[in-house]
């Protein structure tokens, strides 16, 4: 197989039209700006390359300028769709980009105008590229596996482009771009169509993990408060309680609302919800480093400590009781006082199951309902109560 500059077009812009309408399709279900960019960019290429193809079929639409100039949007498009995926703002110099091309344009004819023009073109390409690439760096965690590819690919084309710039000044160069002539715009036609095919589809894969991230995020989550829902407690616990031992033992909090009915009977069901959304808050912010909480369903709620003593759970508990017996009262008028009665289970071995805790934790939550509520009662198994 041949391949001339006319199949290596041919190819360049079924691919970029393939990855257009696929970045589009894609779209439709994800809805992330950042695709209709990446598309409208493949887009481009798709119509860039076809005037090229034209031309080089002898219909000459335009000055092979228009798509040389296309290419640069289409790299502007791609930034512009990084930029929007990693939440960055891209300063208005960029449109500089622009003027520095449209200035190129009053380059006079000579033998050196393919050279300079495809020098400056390869410039544009690289910065913008190079930009897209460095925007996708890690921040906080790991960069996915899509954006980390995404990141690469930009990066090795950008660097390519840079090289491209160098080579057309080389003055051994034989640069015609008008008839695709030369080694550069060959070996610049190949990588175009590598380049596509890769950066289409690590474009896709970052949309689609950071869509996958937040389904999880969606399935962890209590939607009423955002606190972890007891599917995601019980996912994360084994490592907590892994952690357990008799020098740095653990605490299982359970926490239930008392006469919570009354302020749905009495304020509607919305006060209700307010109020338990006022509880999440308390807790989240009681919350030592390291530790879990989740809303188990109702009224219900769990705080699960590490490294801790008996003493240290059991005043973050009456810290809360207060808080929420303060806050509680301040919402809602009721007849008998909303507070909280919470059971404290303590652990120091690692080998039992979150629901043996919670089981015991409830046992004591009985106890202090039992008890006559707004109170906190201790496992009565606990093994360290001296602590
Ligand atoms: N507003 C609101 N109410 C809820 C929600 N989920 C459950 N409930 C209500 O919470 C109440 C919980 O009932 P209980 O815990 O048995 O009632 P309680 O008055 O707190 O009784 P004690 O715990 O024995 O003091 C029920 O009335 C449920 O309808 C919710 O998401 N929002």
């Amino acid at each position: 197989m041949v391949l001339d500059p006319f199949t290596l077009l041919v190819i360049t812009a079924a691919m970029a039209a393939a990855s257009a309408l696929y970045l589009a399709a894609e779209w439709g279900s994800v809805r992330e700006r950042s695709l209709l960019l990446w598309s409208a960019g493949f887009a481009i290429v798709a119509v860039g390359s076809s005037l090229a193809l034209l031309r080089s079929s002898g219909y000459l639409l335009f000055g092979i300028w228009f798509p040389n100039g296309l290419l640069i949007v289409a790299h502007w498009l791609f930034l512009a769709g990084v930029a929007g995926f990693t939440r960055v703002r891209l300063p208005h110099a960029w449109w500089l980009l622009a003027v520095v091309w449209l200035a190129m344009l009053f380059l006079p004819d000579g033998p050196w105008w393919s050279k300079a023009m495809m020098c400056v073109q390869s410039v544009l390409v690289a910065i913008t590229t190079l930009r897209a690439g460095l925007l996708l760096r890690p921040q906080g965690g790991a960069l996915s596996v899509g954006a980390a590819q995404l990141r690469f690919v930009l990066l090795a084309h950008g660097l390519f482009y840079l090289a491209k710039a160098a080579l057309a000044v080389a003055p051994e160069a034989i640069v015609n771009l008008a008839s695709f002539r030369g080694a550069v715009i060959q070996i610049s036609l190949v990588e175009g169509v590598m380049a596509i095919m890769l950066l289409a589809m690590s474009m896709t894969g970052t949309e689609r993990h950071r869509r996958e991230e937040r389904i999880a995020q969606i399935a962890a989550r209590d939607p009423l408060t955002a606190l972890d829902n007891r599917r995601a407690l019980h996912l994360r616990a084994p490592q907590l309680l892994e952690q357990a031992s008799p020098a740095s033992p653990g605490a299982v909090l359970l926490i239930d609302i008392d006469h919570f009915k009354q302020v749905n009977d009495l304020h509607g069901h919305d006060a209700g919800d307010r109020l338990l959304v006022g509880l999440s808050d308390l807790i989240r912010g009681a919350l030592p480093h390291g530790a879990l909480a989740a809303r188990l369903g109702g009224d219900e709620f769990v705080i699960l400590l590490r490294g801790v003593s008996a003493a240290a759970a059991q005043v973050l508990g009456q810290d809360l009781r207060e808080a929420f017996a303060h806050q509680a009262r301040a919402m809602f008028a009721t007849p008998e006082p909303v507070s909280l009665s919470i059971g404290v289970a303590l652990f120091d071995q690692p080998d039992k199951e979150l629901s043996h805790w919670i089981k015991r934790a409830d046992e004591a939550l009985y106890a202090s309902k039992r008890k006559g509520r707004d109170r906190m009662e201790l496992d009565a198994f606990a093994p360290m109560q001296q602590h």
